[in-house]
């Protein structure tokens, strides 16, 4: 007669036969922990970190170990550093292997090799940005990178911001009218929209940009993309689950609505300053126009909000920067416009022209610079496209990923005492703390990538601090009304918002929210 043990499993042998059930089923109740208790250490023993010359390679079943690289980014990086003493480790994310650079020599390297391709890393390994294969129309949105960096280096030129940035400080008023007189509002809501707003106004046309609902859905789209690389779809890219077919759809969902605003600007009989027309001038097809907005987009929505916000709440929880920043405003606006002018403050910020923004704000300037630094997410990701190269004698082959955990950079007390500390005079000369070593301030790229968009975000975070500084009073205060004792740490492992660490108290009410009140 078969009985339970009639398999091919390796363990099946152990198993109780239930015909036998009794003294011998103890035994073999032993004797299956004893073999599980021994593949388990087993296993560990031939899956655990070991070191391989100078890198180490990271042990456990790699699915395993690479979900935190998903979930916790920050946690990861810092936890897989201070466990081999600050040196370079690999792992598998799938059938890829990632290593994870260290130091000054592999930062020059990371940050300048021809081999090393930012939008592979970026694409395979982050997965929340759009994948233009879910679209079926891959082949014609390969144009090639330098090409789409030009031209947003060209949209973004002095002339054309000039030329739009009184409609830029009227976009942001309108919004801030929303906030009405006084009020409470979270900051991470809130400035995210006025970003959102801004964004959409410099990448698009007119038509959307003043169709509040339409930006919204807009908004809608680009957040459900945004936060549709789960661990699951970057790990398991053919999984036909909810998380792929969430992408597929909010990335057909934006080309559609923006080919729709490009629709609508080709066959319009009058050519405007707005972006879509620039595009479309260009003689560039419609994919090309959509794919260039898209990326502006990308680039720039998350890392302009962050910084907005956590300027907002820097300069709240330090009193002595807010009220120099406030004195430099007052100063440029007194400069550069009317003393006795009635107009309304986002119109007389408008006669302020764009060289003035660039040059008259230098603790402005530093007070950027360090919450850049601050809130630099966790890493920098590339692939090796080309050929095989060596960084501190480890091998890195052609298919290989890197990573260069920028936010621990910014964070290493070597460099930068007192990390957390926000203090702008850190790049004072005398200070000069960013250049202690080589590539030692990434806020905004280095080497072959630098920040496309440095110039423009650098104008819209100006801004939208000018309005505020200028046009409001505000401070931070918990959900319950107090004061904030000191300001909480952003949250590193949040790569979306980097709200504030444990941002809901123990009753669910947000820890930090601004009081405002508006007095111009
Ligand atoms: C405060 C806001 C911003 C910060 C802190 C920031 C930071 C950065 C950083 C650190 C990189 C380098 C990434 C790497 O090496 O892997 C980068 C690249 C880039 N950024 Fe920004 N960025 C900001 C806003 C923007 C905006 C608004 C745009 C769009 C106009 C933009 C466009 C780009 C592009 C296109 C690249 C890639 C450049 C290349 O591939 O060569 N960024 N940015």
């Amino acid at each position: 007669m078969l009985t339970l043990r009639a398999t091919f499993s390796p363990v099946a042998h152990l198993l109780p036969n239930p015909t036998e059930w009794g003294i011998e089923s103890h035994v073999s109740t032993i004797a299956i922990a004893i073999t599980t208790l021994w593949l388990i250490l087993g296993s560990g023993y031939v899956l655990r970190t070991k070191k391989d010359g100078n890198v180490y390679d990271l042990g456990g079943i790699p699915i395993v170990t690479a979900w935190t690289f998903f979930t916790k980014r920050w946690d990861f990086l810092c936890g897989h550093f201070a466990n081999t003493g600050g040196r370079m480790f690999r792992f598998r994310v799938m059938q890829h292997r990632v290593i994870a650079l260290t130091g000054e020599q592999s930062r020059k390297i990371f940050f300048n090799n021809h081999s090393l391709d930012i939008s592979e890393g970026y694409r395979i390994l982050l997965g929340g940005i759009p994948n233009l294969e879910d679209i079926d129309i891959s082949k014609e949105f390969e144009t090639k990178r330098q090409e789409e960096i030009k031209r947003i280096l060209m949209l973004f030129r002095s002339d054309r911001v000039a030329e739009i940035l009184p409609t830029l400080l009227h976009d942001l008023n309108q919004r801030m009218l929303g906030w009405k007189k006084e009020g409470k509002m979270d900051p991470f809501n809130e400035v995210y929209d006025l970003v959102f707003q801004m964004t959409v106004r410099l990448a698009t046309c007119r038509e959307l940009a003043e169709d509040k609902a339409a930006v919204t859905q807009l908004s809608g789209h680009y957040w459900n993309l945004e936060k549709s690389g789960t661990p699951v779809s970057v790990l398991l890219p053919w999984f036909p689950g909810s998380a792929k077919k969430r992408k597929g759809k909010a990335t057909m969902a934006l080309y559609r609505m923006l080919g729709s605003y490009v629709e609508l600007r080709r066959n319009a009989s009058t050519p405007t300053i707005d972006t879509i027309d620039h595009l479309i001038g260009q003689g560039l097809s419609d994919n090309v126009v959509i794919s260039t907005i898209m990326a502006v987009v990308f680039a720039g929505v998350v890392n302009t909000g962050v910084n907005a916000c956590w300027l907002l709440l820097h300069l709240g929880a330090n009193p002595t920067w807010k009220a120099r920043a406030i004195e430099e405003y007052a100063a440029l606006v007194d400069k550069h416009t009317d003393t006795i002018s009635t107009e309304p403050l986002h119109k007389r910020l408008a006669a302020v022209p764009i060289s003035a923004w660039e040059n008259e704000l230098p603790s402005i300037d530093l007070i950027i610079r360090e919450n850049v630094r601050i809130t630099t997410p966790a890493a920098a990701l590339r692939r090796n496209l080309v050929k095989e190269f060596m960084v501190d004698d480890v091998v890195i082959k052609r298919g290989d990923f890197l990573l260069y955990s920028m936010g621990g950079l910014h964070m290493d007390p070597n460099i930068y005492p007192d990390p957390s500390k926000f203090d702008p005079n850190r790049y004072v000369a005398g200070r000069a703390e960013d250049r202690k070593e080589a590539l030692a301030f990434v806020g905004w790229g280095a080497g072959r990538h630098p920040c496309a968009g440095m110039k423009i975000a650098t104008l819209e975070l100006k801004l939208i601090l000018a309005l505020m500084l200028l046009g409001y009073e505000y401070e931070l205060v918990d959900g319950s009304g107090k004061s904030l004792e000191s300001l909480p740490q952003p949250d590193r492992n949040d790569l979306h918002h980097v709200r504030c660490l444990h941002d809901r108290s123990a009753d669910g009410m947000f820890r930090l929210i601004f009081v405002h009140r508006r007095v111009h």
